[in-house]
């Protein structure tokens, strides 16, 4: 039978990736999207946009929504503090089960939470399911159409707090064009636009990185 592109993903993770080195991971996975076949992880470019927001961050709680493969949830994780932890929110089991095995290559599976389900229903139960108060950072990368929606619902959930960042793939291609102006034009955000480009091609793309002002 056919192998799927997120089990030949894995299997370029697993035959040139060391065990327990996240960043060999990434670059496994970064070397298979540009010279075997294209795949949406955020990718190298955006990817160093992420790790210097992450960094700046310090988070001790992070959410991610739309995890795929895995690929940022690895770059993700390999930069927490110890004791912090991320949780990824991922619909497609498929996907959830390929990643699932590539955080475990990168040796994270400490640090990360994977839950299947989607956005929508999951952000109103997090506080109780997790344990979650507030999330110091989330990365929106899942249905663009999710990511305004799901923004109000975790204002209006009481998971963000003052100084919340909220970072967005995406916001030019595909696009997430009501989300840009909510969080452009609202009074609780400050912010500010990274450009970049789409993962492994020369098409414009870039991060939103929104800070809430509670
Ligand atoms: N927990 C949850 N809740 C809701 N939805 C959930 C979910 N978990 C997953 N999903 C469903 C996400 C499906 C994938 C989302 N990402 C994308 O759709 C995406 C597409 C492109 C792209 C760009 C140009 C092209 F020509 C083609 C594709 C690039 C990217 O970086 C992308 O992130
Ligand atoms: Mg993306």
């Amino acid at each position: 039978t056919q192998s799927t592109r997120p089990q030949r993903l894995l299997g370029a993770v697993q035959k040139n990736a060391t065990r327990g080195d996240p960043r060999s991971v990434v670059r496994a996975i970064d070397h298979f999207c540009r010279h075997k076949e294209w795949a949406m992880n955020v990718g190298d470019e955006k990817g160093c946009i992420l790790d210097s927001v992450v960094s700046e961050v310090n988070p001790a709680a992070v959410l991610e929504l739309g995890t795929y493969c895995g690929y940022s949830t690895v770059r993700i994780a390999s930069l927490l503090p110890p004791h912090a932890k991320l949780i990824t929110l991922e619909f497609n089991p498929d996907f959830a089960a390929i990643a699932r095995q590539v955080i475990a290559w990168a040796g994270l599976e400490e640090k990360v939470q994977l839950v299947e389900g989607a956005s929508g229903d999951w952000i109103p139960k997090m506080k109780e399911q997790f344990g979650v108060k507030t999330f110091d950072l989330v990365f929106l990368d899942h249905w663009k159409d999710r990511y305004l929606p799901d923004t109000k619902l975790m204002e209006e959930c009481g998971l963000l707090r003052k100084g919340s960042v909220l970072l967005a793939d995406n916001v030019i291609c595909p696009g997430t064009p009501d989300y840009l102006e909510y969080v452009r034009s609202s009074p609780r955000y400050t912010s500010q636009y990274f450009k970049s480009h789409l993962e492994y091609t020369k098409v414009e793309d870039g991060l939103e990185k929104s800070v809430f002002l509670g």
